[in-house]
């Protein structure tokens, strides 16, 4: 068959076999030729893959922050976008640090300047950094184009937050200002119930850090683990009720941000964040923009002010606002960003990058195959959030004031206080049980010291921090960070991941010793390192449960040192396997059970005991001591 084309004016005579060559000429023909009806906005710059069209969503590995422990970095990766490409006109980060600079430590939030760290749980001529002096790092959570945020336990307060580290160092004041600006824009619009709970944030070696409230996932996370979740069938027909529940808590969110005078213009399923009652938290405001004047557009159409292009950053393509690629930043563009974000929710369907489809939305017509299955109020919320123009699209107050969102907000509210007074009742009673736990333990102490049981104990952060510090002759220097600043991200467990560079560095380290045992999975590509990996490693590690896990279904070990601790044995690691996974949930509560004891003790297992058995078993370990 022969086919004629016109591409960029020039007529092709094609004799055509191949229907897909035929079809990839139309797609491009559509896409170039001029004399479409409505002119195909440019494609931003992340579009590589242009997906064509609408699909359902597709099944991705599961990882979820409560489930890290079974995350492997690619798996996580491939939830992410590709990192940024490096900024131009700055010299290259090798000339920047060519000399290390030292790394002091720089307050950025008001909570910081206003009562900083004091001794002894901070000291600024320990070679250690603020945050390792400041916080035990319990695993990595998530890994955005940003930052890379990890679980901590703070030792200021003892409690648990998530930290987000910049991943790259900033290379130029401009860079700088940029992620300053995160901190200093989530800092002034906390607290809010829908905002993420901002704490503290500060500047080290070259890199921000973010101390914010933990939550217990990401929306998307959480909605790609629901529908990989065992006996759910991939179907058109999303979650509305759960849709609409989103829709109350982020356009209360995004209330509040708009009031404020600013736009978020990131909004996004991976940039929301659930607690464990299940309410919705926006996060991320690393793209975040305060407006000149209050809801004042920026750009063209905006007061005439146009704010510098390095100012503003393209967020992702997939939620991305049309008006945005023509450099025009409202309030308007976080509420088609809502609307798309809704409408993969409520209808499971992946979408597009670019391609067919993208334009599509951007035209204002939703994909009937999928949204068919949805309430004419959800439809008819959704187009008027999809609204192509800005004038024609609805805007936060508009939104609130209907009649059906109205209705959904009260109907949110009460399941939000329901759940969060059950959750603190559940909370009360686990507390309780931990303090009768804490009882036995203390009629457990007399007994164990009449015996001269060794006594149970941790090893110290200082003990730790003194196994860990190397010979300043192994120190690395490489640009990627310095050990000081793995061992700031050293993870605290088997259910962790490393820096890609971590686990090399360990292995060197330990291998500095009288034991040379490499790490099984020491290569940077498969960084992830398990217990019974950390069991072989060394005779100078060891792993102790800690009460201080914070998922009950996620009991992590702590990787700990202590200069005389005896080998652990095959049979007794198994043990604590199995005992780690048949009372994971009770394991937070448990008091510490591994102890340091001489080379030819057996280590006790973590089996919960009572005061018979611990007196029979000391007794016994006694009288078989040369
Ligand atoms: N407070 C938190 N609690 C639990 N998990 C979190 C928290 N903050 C971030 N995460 C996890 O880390 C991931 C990356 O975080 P974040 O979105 O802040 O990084 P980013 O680099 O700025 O991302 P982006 O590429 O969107 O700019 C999130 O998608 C989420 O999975
Ligand atoms: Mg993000
Ligand atoms: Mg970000």
């Amino acid at each position: 068959m022969s086919l004629v084309t016109r591409i960029w004016g020039v007529n092709l005579h094609l004799a055509v076999s191949d229907r897909s060559i035929y079809s990839f000429l139309r797609a491009m023909s559509a896409y170039l030729e001029p004399e479409v009806t409505t002119t195909p906005l440019p494609l931003p710059a992340h579009f590589s893959q242009a997906e064509q069209s609408f699909s359902l969503k597709k099944r991705r590995p599961l990882f979820s922050s409560c489930s890290t422990s079974s995350a492997s970095p690619p798996a996580l990766l491939s939830l992410t976008l590709p990192p940024r490409p490096p900024s131009k006109g700055c010299p290259p980060v090798s000339r920047v640090f060519s000399q290390r600079p030292p790394s002091p430590w720089t307050p950025l939030s008001r909570s910081l300047m206003e009562s900083p760290p004091s001794l002894p749980l901070y000291n600024p001529g320990r070679p250690q950094s603020f945050f390792n002096q400041c916080f035990t790092n319990l695993g990595l959570l998530g890994r955005g184009s940003f930052g890379e945020v990890y679980k901590v336990l703070s030792l200021r307060d003892g409690r648990h937050y998530a930290v987000k580290r910049s991943v790259q160092r900033f290379r130029g004041a401009g860079e700088r200002n940029r992620s300053l600006r995160e901190a200093r824009n989530h800092e002034s619009l906390c607290p809010h119930p829908h905002i993420l709970g901002f704490v503290a944030a500060w500047e080290e070696g070259g890199r921000l850090y973010i101390q914010m409230e933990l939550c217990c996932t990401s929306l998307q996370l959480h909605t790609e683990a629901q529908s990989t979740s065992p006996g759910h069938t991939l179907n058109i027909s999303g979650d509305e009720p759960a849709a609409w529940a989103y829709l109350c808590d982020l356009l209360s969110a995004l209330r509040h941000l708009h009031v404020r005078g600013f736009a978020h213009l990131d909004l996004k399923p991976a940039n929301v964040f659930l607690t464990r009652s299940s309410r919705l938290k926006l996060g991320d405001f690393g793209l975040a923009l305060k407006l000149q004047g209050k809801g004042a557009p920026v750009g063209p159409t905006g007061n005439g002010k146009t704010m510098e292009k390095e100012d503003v950053q393209e967020g992702d393509p997939r939620y991305m606002a049309p008006e945005l690629l023509k450099g025009e930043y409202s309030p308007a563009a976080d509420v088609f960003s809502l609307g798309v974000s809704i409408l993969e929710l409520a209808c499971n369907m992946e979408v597009p990058k670019g391609g067919e489809g993208w334009q599509q939305l951007r035209r204002g017509s939703l994909p009937s195959e999928f949204t068919n299955g949805l309430s004419v109020e959800l439809q008819t919320v959704l187009q008027m959030m999809l609204a192509p123009e800005l004038s024609v699209r609805a805007t936060v107050p508009e939104l609130l004031s209907l009649p059906v969102i109205r209705r959904h907000m009260w109907r949110r509210r009460i399941s939000l206080l329901l759940n969060e007074t059950l959750l603190t009742l559940v909370c009360l009673c686990q507390s309780m049980v931990s303090h009768c736990w804490g009882l036995v333990s203390c009629i457990n102490l007399p007994l164990r010291l009449y015996t001269k049981a060794p006594a149970l104990c941790t090893p110290t952060k200082e003990s730790w921090e003194k196994e860990f510090t190397l010979p300043p002759s192994t120190m690395m220097h490489s640009d990627s960070g310095s050990l000081e600043e793995d061992v700031v991200f050293l993870p605290s467990g088997m259910c962790l991941e490393h820096s890609p560079t971590f686990s090399h560095r360990l292995e060197s380290r330990l291998s500095v010793g009288s034991t040379s045992t490499p790490l099984p999975n020491s290569s940077p590509k498969s960084p992830q390192l398990s217990p019974a990996h950390i069991h072989t490693l060394s005779p100078s590690l060891n792993l102790t449960h800690t009460p201080s896990s914070i998922h009950s279904d996620r009991s992590c070990h702590t990787l700990t040192a202590s200069p005389n601790l005896s080998p652990i044995d095959t049979g007794s690691q198994q043990m604590d396997t199995h005992s780690q996974h048949s009372t994971s949930a009770n394991s937070a509560r448990r008091p510490v059970r591994n102890c340091v004891r001489p080379e030819p003790l057996p280590r006790p297992s973590f089996e919960p005991k009572n005061l018979l058995s611990l007196f029979e078993e000391t007794t016994s370990t006694l009288d078989g001591e040369p």
